[in-house]
């Protein structure tokens, strides 16, 4: 559905992207990552044929990104600056349903799936940050497009929001599209991917977070060996660091099981900390370095 190959993209002396190649071969959600200025947008816009590769190509959906066929199939949610003051979400939506032929309906039915119908009609110059975001998803997703490339799709959306466009993400890429979206939330990452391509000093080192569902608790309590001996019972896998227990639940039966083994056999649990999610964890050994201070 998209493969890139090869990208080399300069800023003068500054070197963005430094031979970026990678493919999402089927309808799947992939995350790109990276720090502020690491050429995250630079990367979506060459893909989406906004901005000229240095050296390098993109095909979509087996043609060149260049191709006006493909202009139908492909849509680009960018931040908010595309967004016109002074007119309405309608305007906004009508604007690309005409260039696209698509019908009225589409409007009010994309609508209704974003959320944004009760502030349709009033001026963009109006709107919340939220609301800005709702109506570029669903600009982005009014023409039902196959490859979908989202810059931060989840900035500013309050929670309830966000779990909305979470499950809408993965209805749309469950309907066959794909879909590439970047984002510095990486707990909300973990809810619709494992699949991640993070961007370090132009380059790509691309994970798939097997463990990326796994939960992993350290628990502590006032008994180590009795609780070992109980869980072992149990046939729950528990390991042992500096005295607390850590055990990888997949779900949360395993760990109310592992409470209830420990409860019912007269442990004290005194303290159960959530580990992080696996792209942070990832997130942290790729960029995270030592600094020496003089
Ligand atoms: N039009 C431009 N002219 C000159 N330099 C640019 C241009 N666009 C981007 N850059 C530079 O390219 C680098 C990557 O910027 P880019 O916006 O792609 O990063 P990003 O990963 O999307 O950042 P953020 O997470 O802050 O949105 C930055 O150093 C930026 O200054």
């Amino acid at each position: 559905m998209l493969k890139v190959e090869n990208i080399r993209k300069t800023y003068g002396k500054e070197v963005v992207l430094d031979g970026i190649s990678f493919e999402l071969p089927k309808p799947e959600i992939v995350a790109l990552v990276g720090p502020n200025g690491s050429g995250k947008s630079t990367l979506m816009n060459i893909i989406t044929n906004l901005t000229p590769p240095d050296n390098g190509t993109v095909t979509v959906l087996g043609k060149p990104n260049t191709s006006p066929s493909i202009f139908k199939d492909i849509s680009f949610m960018q931040d908010n600056t595309v967004l016109y003051e002074y007119l309405t979400g309608y305007d906004h939506l009508q604007f690309i349903a005409d260039v696209q032929s698509l019908p009225e309906a589409d409007i009010l039915e994309t609508s209704e799936i974003i959320g944004n119908k009760p502030y349709l009609n009033k001026k963009v110059k109006n709107y919340s940050l939220g609301m800005k975001q709702h109506l570029l998803l669903a600009m982005a997703i009014l023409n039902k497009p196959k490859l979908l490339i989202l810059d931060e799709p989840l900035n500013g959306l309050d929670p309830t929001s966000a779990i909305r466009v979470r499950n809408l993400l993965l209805q749309i890429q469950e309907r066959g599209t794909a879909i590439l979206l970047s984002s510095h939330n990486l707990g909300e990452i973990d809810q619709v991917t494992n699949k991640i391509l993070f961007l370090k000093d132009g380059m790509l080192i691309q994970e798939k977070l097997t463990d990326i569902q796994e939960l992993n608790y350290n628990i502590s309590v006032d008994n180590t060996s009795l609780a070992l001996s109980l869980l072992k019972e149990k046939e729950i896998i528990v390991s042992v660091d500096n005295d607390r227990l850590g055990i990888k639940v997949q779900n949360s039966h395993t760990l109310q099981r592992t409470l209830e083994a420990l409860y019912s056999g007269g442990v004290l649990i005194t303290d159960i900390e959530k580990k992080r999610s696996g792209s942070e964890e990832r997130y942290r050994q790729i960029y995270e370095q030592k600094v020496n201070l003089p």
